[in-house]
């Protein structure tokens, strides 16, 4: 059986205050859900530890990139090992932001895949389209290529721990949602792959990212092949994330 699963992506927002009032609210609302969703709060590594504090027994906790090295002279980075030691369960990787700004290769995020692994981490990775490269009817094909190449270590029970979110880059913190039919699509497509690798692409949780709102989650969630989301803005208002918690 699949993972349900929500996942908060704070991104580069919070603060210590946030955190409190955040998760204060989101834990209350929590305690009483029982679709049997696994909600993760993936703040910046800093309050990591704060919000692991906060959400006790109600929501797992991750870091939103790991290294692709396992320790050493790499300044500002943070080791896969460092994260389980604080106690997250998760981490993402491969997340267009990254892709875009910090120039990281399938290649890079390969090494990436390989260290959370090794450190036993889930890891949520990351794939998604331009706008043009969707224009140009490259969506299944962009996605494939990305999944080859950042999953070619992946064998036996490491699928266990690998988690994709499809992230059309285009839907990202624009308002623009992928229609549910064309985020199924992808997601079907993206089984289809994963199988032709060998992965145990039924058991493999697949999550929709991109301008996910209370408005829209419930649509997309009840896609045969949508296992949950990656929620960014919304997941910085406690009523917002609770709502799209509930859609699953
Ligand atoms: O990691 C989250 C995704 O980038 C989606 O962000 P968004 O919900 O703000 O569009």
């Amino acid at each position: 059986m699949r993972r349900k699963i929500v996942a908060a992506n704070w991104k580069m927002n919070g603060s210590n205050d946030l955190a409190k009032a955040l998760i204060g609210e989101v834990g209350k609302g929590l305690a009483t859900l029982d679709n049997g969703v696994e909600v993760v709060i993936i703040p910046p590594a800093l309050y990591v530890s704060r919000v692991r504090q906060l959400a006790g027994s109600e929501a797992g906790v991750g870091v939103q990139d790991i290294a692709p090295w396992s320790q050493g002279a790499y300044t500002g980075e943070i080791s896969a090992a460092m994260a389980a030691d604080v106690g997250c369960q998760f981490a993402i990787v491969g997340h267009s932001e990254r892709r875009e700004l910090f120039g990281e290769t399938d290649a890079v995020i390969a090494d990436k895949v390989s260290q959370g692994l090794a450190a036993e981490l889930d890891l949520i990775l990351c794939v998604g389209e331009t706008l043009a490269q969707r224009e140009a009817g490259l969506a299944v094909d962009v996605v494939s290529a990305q999944l080859k190449e950042a999953l070619k270590s992946v064998s036996g029970s490491g699928w266990k721990h690998i988690v994709i979110a499809y992230e059309p880059v285009w839907a990202i913190g624009t308002g623009k949602t992928a229609t549910a039919e064309d985020a199924q699509a992808v997601h079907q497509a993206m089984r289809r792959v994963l199988a032709d690798m060998g992965a145990p692409a039924q058991e493999v949780s697949l999550l929709y990212g991109g301008s996910v709102k209370p408005d829209n989650a419930a649509e997309l969630f009840a896609q045969p092949d949508i296992d949950g989301g990656l929620i960014g803005g919304a997941s910085l208002k406690a009523s917002d994330f609770l709502a799209i918690c509930e859609a699953v």
